[in-house]
């Protein structure tokens, strides 16, 4: 780097994972998520540049895939949070003899709203209480009891947190099929899909709040004995209000009481993002500071607008203390301070979450943001309260509708209306002289059976696609439904083809005779025939004989 350093340079170059040596190795401008990148690119639109980045390994061909080897043998549910051991959910929503799975049985699944690299996470509204949470599916079966053991550890881990208003919350975790489950607080999205979308939202002012907000998080955690190891804006989330919360616990630690460190040789640990990664994890120095320098590289990168490199000459001068200054020459004198408290190379002289909450500059900024996001909180759940209020009145009025609806159709059943009893004298009207069948043949008088549900069949058909308001509570489709079924399968009169055929025929013979028998026997072939029988609307039935009887 070109720009004079601001502090002394530690002379031992730091080892490298040699996996990293293709990686991104200087500081660059961000690249933004174009939201039509991943719409097909039309015709016209430039040649996309070469990938750079590496092609993925070609698949093993010495050994049969793992699904192979390893059969899928469905485990039965296992609750893995006290949280559903203690208080299991009732019978009535869980039922483990159901085919169905625990997570179907229990949730509305409303659809994928990330995948990492670890797992799919789907927004759902839970059975139980019915509010919306995450829960995050691993994607692949444990492939052993080491890769189990990891993944369990993350959900205990995260249950073991104290709560924290920037702490994503833990509800439960369990296995099934060999997939990890675990469901947490619902946010909006993550910190690195906010920045990158949303490119006005970075810079040195979103960067304070976003700095405010972690601070507090790692305050909690550090003072509880724990440490993230993995901080990166991938791993915090937001909220609707746009409060941060940092989550993803899968390599937190628990330290030695009163201590803020602990050596490789105690404990087989895994390291993070090679990005974010404080220089004494590769010298097997785990503890609290690795998250100040972690968040500081994050708050580098958000408050600049840059992407930080995985490896290289940078990468080695940040974590031997030098910022690059081409970018943080910008920043006001307050934030290029708290960025070299924090990226300080040696352990003993970086600040605390502690001890950078009390400097002056974030204190009155911690204050504004607190304020803020108490009014826009507020401000949500009012209107998260009236919308309740305004479903909850909605829903009222239409009980009230239906249960009026009921008693309307209750009294309608005893005695149709007169404008019913209208309409069918209308109809009878039609088949008025003696050769009608259908008063005698389809509506037997003292057949309770069938008279007064076919009579509400029919004419529920010949109202059908009718311009009068339909009857509340008519059900169109399964009035189909049932004369259909009735035709067919019903064993009663009405529905043998032979009784219906020599009406049939008869009016047959007469359809020489008048127009009005015309008429009268197309109906009666209409309702006879059972595939033909459709809903229409009686003028149009009109029209359409009158239509035939033309020559
Ligand atoms: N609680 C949540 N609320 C809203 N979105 C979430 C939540 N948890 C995860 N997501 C979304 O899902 C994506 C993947 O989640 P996450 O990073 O936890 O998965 P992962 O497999 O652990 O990833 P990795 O191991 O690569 O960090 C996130 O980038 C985020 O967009």
């Amino acid at each position: 780097m070109s720009a004079p350093h601001q502090t002394s340079v530690v002379s031992t170059p730091l080892p490298l994972p040699t996996h990293f040596s293709h990686a991104q190795q200087s500081f660059s401008l961000k690249k933004r998520r174009c939201p039509c990148s991943s719409s097909s690119s039309s015709s016209l639109s430039p040649p996309r540049p070469l990938s750079h980045s590496l092609p993925p390994r070609p698949p093993s061909k010495g050994c049969p895939p793992l699904s192979r080897v390893f059969h899928h043998r469905p485990t039965p549910w296992t609750p893995l949070s006290r949280s559903l051991i203690e208080s299991p959910p009732p019978h009535s929503v869980y039922n483990p003899s159901r085919p169905q799975t625990f997570f179907d049985q229990c949730f509305t699944n409303l659809g994928l709203i990330g995948r990492g690299s670890f797992g799919e996470v789907f927004k759902v509204v839970s059975l139980l209480d019915g509010c919306q949470y995450a829960v995050k599916r691993s994607v692949q079966r444990f492939r052993g009891e080491v890769e189990r053991a990891r993944s369990i550890a993350e959900a205990w881990n995260h249950e073991g947190l104290h709560p924290h208003p920037y702490v994503l919350g833990f509800i439960a975790a369990w296995e099934e099929a060999g997939h990890l489950y675990i469901q947490t607080e619902l946010c909006l999205t993550s910190l690195l899909l906010y920045a990158e979308e949303t490119p006005f939202h970075t810079g040195e002012t979103s960067a304070w709040m976003y700095l405010c907000d972690m601070l507090s998080a790692l305050d909690h955690l550090h003072s509880h004995g724990f440490a993230h190891l993995d901080i990166k804006p991938a791993n915090i989330f937001m909220t609707k209000s746009g409060r941060l919360k940092l989550g993803d616990f899968g390599l937190l630690i628990k330290l030695p009481t009163g201590k803020r460190e602990i050596k490789t040789e105690e404990a087989d640990l895994q390291e993070g993002d090679p990005r974010y990664m404080a220089p004494e994890l590769l010298r097997g120095e785990y503890g609290t500071a690795a998250d100040i320098f972690s968040l500081g590289v994050s708050i580098l990168e958000l408050a600049c607008n840059i992407e930080v490199p995985k490896g290289g000459d940078d990468w080695q001068q940040l974590r031997m203390g030098h910022l690059p200054a081409e970018f943080t020459n910008a920043l006001s004198e307050d934030m290029q301070y708290m960025l070299r408290l924090m990226l300080n190379p040696e352990t003993c002289k970086r600040a605390t979450a502690q001890q950078l909450l009390s400097l002056p500059s974030v204190c009155k900024r911690k204050w504004r943001r607190q304020l803020s996001l108490c009014i826009i909180e507020s401000f949500l759940s009012l209107f998260h309260w009236s919308q309740s209020l305004l479903t909850a009145g909605w829903n009222f009025i239409s009980s009230l509708n239906l249960l009026f609806t009921s008693v309307y159709e209750t009294s309608s059943t005893g005695t149709p209306p007169r404008e019913r009893w209208e309409r069918d004298a209308d109809i009878s009207n039609i088949y008025s002289d003696s050769e009608s069948p259908i008063p005698d043949y389809v509506f037997p008088p003292d057949d309770p059976e069938h008279s007064p549900t076919f009579t509400h069949s029919v004419q529920e058909c010949i109202s059908v696609g009718s311009t009068s308001t339909p009857l509340p509570n008519t059900q169109i489709n399964d009035t189909h439904t049932s004369l259909h079924s009735k035709y067919t399968h019903s064993p009663s009169r009405i529905h043998s083809s032979s009784s219906l055929s020599p009406i049939h025929h008869s009016s047959q013979h007469s359809i020489t005779d008048s127009p009005c028998s015309r008429e009268r026997s197309w109906i009666i072939a209409e309702l006879s025939d059972k595939s033909n029988f459709e809903p229409k609307n009686l003028l149009s039935l009109f029209d359409e004989a009158t239509l035939e009887s033309k020559p």
